[in-house]
């Protein structure tokens, strides 16, 4: 599978503080990455470096395209929409960014695909966390990238609002585009997963699928690695 993402060495500091300390981070086409770890471990600013917000201090970052900041989707934990503005005209507002012009029938099929058809006359903001999130990932999959960052897709959802985010990058994966998502929910992480990096103290201190490092490891379940890993 050819590599989207390589990333070698990456290092930032603030201050004297090493926060995310020389990790090394691929990512294929089409495969689902999951990064792990405790509050504070590093991964918001892992995403940040890989996405060209944050600069590294250093490491270098290899893309397969000199312009992917246009060809990655994402959607970082926060979910600005435009105030005052339906559901149906933020996906218009964000397709016409893209330089995308969609039909009516266009807009209803994706706000079907995504169980918001019924809210979308309603203001996005209005929207529950669960819609809002579901309503984040329509805009930033607008222009068909290869590869969607979400920085914890499903934190504050209920247990139907966490599936439905889990079908939701499954379907991606099934559309062969790849997702790097963070999450603390080591269940979502075994369903949805081809491949989990667990960080600690801004080091990688395991990449792998979750069976084969649950093998490796020797231990019953995702959540005991993690706690072997991060304490
Ligand atoms: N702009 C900044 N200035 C100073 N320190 C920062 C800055 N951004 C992040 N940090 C620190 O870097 C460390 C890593 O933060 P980061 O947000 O990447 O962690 P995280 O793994 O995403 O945590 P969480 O799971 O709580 O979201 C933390 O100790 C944080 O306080």
């Amino acid at each position: 599978m050819k590599k989207l993402i390589s990333a070698n060495q990456l290092t930032k500091n603030y201050k004297a503080r090493c926060v995310v300390d020389h990790i090394n981070i691929d990512i294929k086409e089409g495969e689902i990455v999951a990064i792990v770890g405790t509050n504070g471990a590093g991964k918001t600013t892992t995403i940040g470096m890989l996405l060209g917000i944050i600069p590294q201090d250093s490491g270098t970052i290899e893309y397969w395209t000199s312009d992917y900041k246009k060809e990655i989707g994402t959607q970082l934990q926060s979910t600005p929409f435009f105030e005052g503005y339906s559901v149906e005209d933020n996906v218009k507002l964000f397709a016409a960014f893209y330089g995308i012009s969609l039909t009516k029938n266009e807009i209803d099929e994706k706000l079907t695909a995504f169980d918001l058809l019924q809210v979308k006359k309603t203001p996005a903001i209005k929207l529950s966390l669960g819609q809002q999130k579901r309503l984040a990932i329509i805009v930033t999959t607008l222009h068909h990238p290869k590869l969607v960052i979400l920085d914890e897709p499903s934190a504050g959802l209920d247990p139907r609002g966490q599936r439905d985010i889990q079908q939701i990058i499954k379907r991606l994966k099934d559309s062969r585009v790849a997702v790097l998502f963070s999450s603390h929910d080591m269940l979502e992480v075994m369903n949805v997963a081809d491949r989990v990096l667990i960080m600690h103290h801004g080091k990688i201190m395991a990449n792998g699928s979750p069976d084969g490092l649950m093998e490796h490891y020797q231990t019953q379940n995702l959540e005991e690695l993690f706690f072997e890993l991060t304490t």
